[in-house]
């Protein structure tokens, strides 16, 4: 059986409703629900029922659609200024993530060429459709790029899920090991658990769990331990926000895994699709971070850890500065130097 059987898809379109996995009730309840408005698909990717860089940008392109259908005008230009309000509710769910913003301008942009408001509406659905099919194949092609600088019998640590259900299939620092499964290799993971939402735990280690793959969950404070006794091999992670100097926006401790991996010598792996790269800024320094409710810090689910009214810091996201990472491993190839030059390069051949 292949990792399409075995790993439930996070999106379905089905006509005129998008199906949801529930991501923040795995690995214990495997649930769906319908997204039938632009709110709902805003609301789960605010509250994390879909997660992930490629998946968000995905159910926005649906939640867009769902949104301008119900746009009642037949002027044009009326239109597409309702559906950019539309698109920048859609963008502030959740700042960091480029590929969010990234999907929704791909999507508006080409609704221009419409010639009616059904027609544009058409195009809305069609290349939200587009980028869900397309995101697959990129996925597989950094899966199979990245193996071919891993080595059957190496050991991997990872952090948050960057896997199958963060994208339309495969996923980008998990894509790797699916694969190596398919291949008969065997290559083991070390997942940390990520808190404050234990995507590592909860979705990681269940993911990789359902392919077969061998591994191993650890809690973040491990890291170091884990790095000094386990002769790991490589860390590889994904991306939410890549700038063009290769400074990397990852799930918050991507940074101290980094700093851990450069002492101990052990290559620093980005994984991301061309998406992820924002040539609009610089470095990394320009990256907005998101700051989450402190509820996600001082509860789990429903106890509360922490006394009432604590203090809290609760940046989801962390920058990574390029000089740690040893390369980023994209569709087009892997660059390890020169990252602004490559990364040009690689859009203009687009
Ligand atoms: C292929 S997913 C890449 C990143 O989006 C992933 O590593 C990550 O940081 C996800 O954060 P999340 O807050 O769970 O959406």
């Amino acid at each position: 059986m292949t990792i399409v059987q075995r790993i439930p898809q996070s999106l379905i379109w089905e006509e005129e409703r998008l199906r949801i996995l529930d991501q923040t009730l795995l690995p214990t309840e495997i649930n769906y629900f319908y997204a039938t408005t632009l709110v709902n698909v805003r609301d789960a990717i605010k509250k994390l029922q879909v997660r992930g860089a490629p998946a968000i940008g995905i159910a926005a392109g649906y939640g867009l659609y769902l949104g301008v259908n119900e746009i009642d005008c037949a002027n044009l230009e009326d239109f597409h200024e309702k559906a950019r309000q539309l698109a920048d509710e859609l963008i502030r769910a959740r700042p960091t993530a480029v590929n969010l913003a990234w999907a929704i301008e791909r999507i508006i942009n080409n609704s221009k060429l419409a010639r009616t408001v059904n027609e544009a509406k058409l195009i809305i659905l069609e290349e939200a459709i587009k980028i869900h099919l397309e995101d697959e194949s990129i996925c597989k092609t950094i899966g199979e790029n990245a193996l071919s600088i891993l080595k059957d019998g190496q050991k991997v640590l990872t952090h948050c899920n960057a896997g199958s259900i963060a994208t339309s299939r495969y996923g980008t620092a998990l894509a790797p090991l699916h694969l190596a499964k398919e291949k008969g290799w065997t290559i083991s993971a070390y997942a940390t658990e990520t808190r404050p939402v234990f995507q590592g735990a909860r979705l990681t280690s269940w993911e990789l769990q359902q392919n077969g793959v061998p591994v191993t969950l650890l809690t973040d404070n491990m890291v170091g331990y884990l790095l000094q006794h386990h002769g790991i091999d490589a860390v590889i992670v994904g991306a939410d926000r890549i700038s063009a100097n290769g400074d990397t926006a990852n799930k918050i401790g991507t940074l101290q895994l980094a700093i851990l991996a450069n002492y101990y010598q052990v290559p620093f792996y980005v994984a991301a699709p061309l998406s992820t790269i924002d040539l609009s800024i610089e470095t990394g320094d320009e990256i907005v971070i998101e700051q989450r409710d402190s509820r996600e810090v001082t509860h789990i689910g429903e106890i509360q850890i922490a006394p009432t009214d604590i203090n809290v810091l609760n940046p989801a996201f962390d920058v990574t500065p390029s000089n740690l990472i040893t390369a980023i491993i994209t569709e087009k190839g892997i660059v390890s130097e020169n990252f602004k030059e490559t990364f040009v390069k690689w859009g203009n051949e687009n």
